[in-house]
């Protein structure tokens, strides 16, 4: 005990030649869960190959757990440098992505998403709407609801409406969040001189 307490009054760490003055107290600019969820759904978005619209989802369970992440792309199998990209004409995207929504609840990685919550960066359509209700998800939280006007979105809020599915639009209090790789300890990493993360890597193969 008194070892701690005197570090912790002493509050100065030696590092080679430097003295760097330590903090004692916990950080304070952290992010919120809401942010923290929708951003994994943001990052998760980023993916997609979708040239238009790229969105992302994101299932969490009531111990604050990710439990399931997904964004619009081919099904498997569907290779995504033969299907079309296209958004209008006979042979359209829309024939074949699967979205974002579907996407999460299909990698669930728990037996039953009852009462679990989805993050999305869009208003689910009502396909998505259904596959939301059946799996037992009880509340979407959204960032954009910019097809409100359309049909699908409408008859989406009448299914959520009828199956006490809660849906609420999530107000970010920072337009954007940033990622930096390099602030963790980016000098260190560059003199290492071959890098273990390349041993460790999993094959980075692009398949849908
Ligand atoms: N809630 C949603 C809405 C749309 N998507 C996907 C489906 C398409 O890949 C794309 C929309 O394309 P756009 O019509 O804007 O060119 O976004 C989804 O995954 N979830
Ligand atoms: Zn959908």
């Amino acid at each position: 005990m008194g070892e701690i307490n005197d570090f912790q009054e002493t509050n100065i760490s030696q590092n080679c030649d430097e003295q760097v003055v330590q903090p004692t107290t916990k950080r304070s600019d952290y992010i919120s869960w809401h942010e923290y969820f929708m951003a994994t759904a943001f990052l998760a978005a980023k993916r997609s190959k979708d040239p238009i619209t790229q969105v992302g989802a994101c299932i969490v369970d009531h111990d604050h757990k990710i439990v399931g992440i997904g964004y619009n792309g081919m099904p498997i199998g569907c290779s995504d440098d033969e299907f079309p990209w296209s958004k209008d004409g006979k042979e359209t995207k829309h024939l074949y992505v699967c979205h974002a929504e579907m996407n999460a609840i299909i990698n669930k990685n728990i037996v039953d998403l009852k009462d679990c919550i989805m993050y999305v960066a869009l208003f689910p359509c009502n396909e998505c709407a259904k596959f939301i209700i059946q799996s037992g998800i009880k509340e979407v939280v959204y960032m954009s609801d910019k097809h409100s006007h359309k049909c699908t979105t409408i008859a989406s809020k009448k299914m959520f409406n009828a199956a006490d599915v809660k849906y609420w639009q999530y107000i970010p209090k920072n337009k954007s969040l940033v990622i930096d790789f390099t602030e963790i300890d980016w000098n260190n990493m560059q003199q290492v001189p071959s890098s273990p993360f390349k041993e460790l890597s999993l094959q980075d193969s692009d398949t849908n």
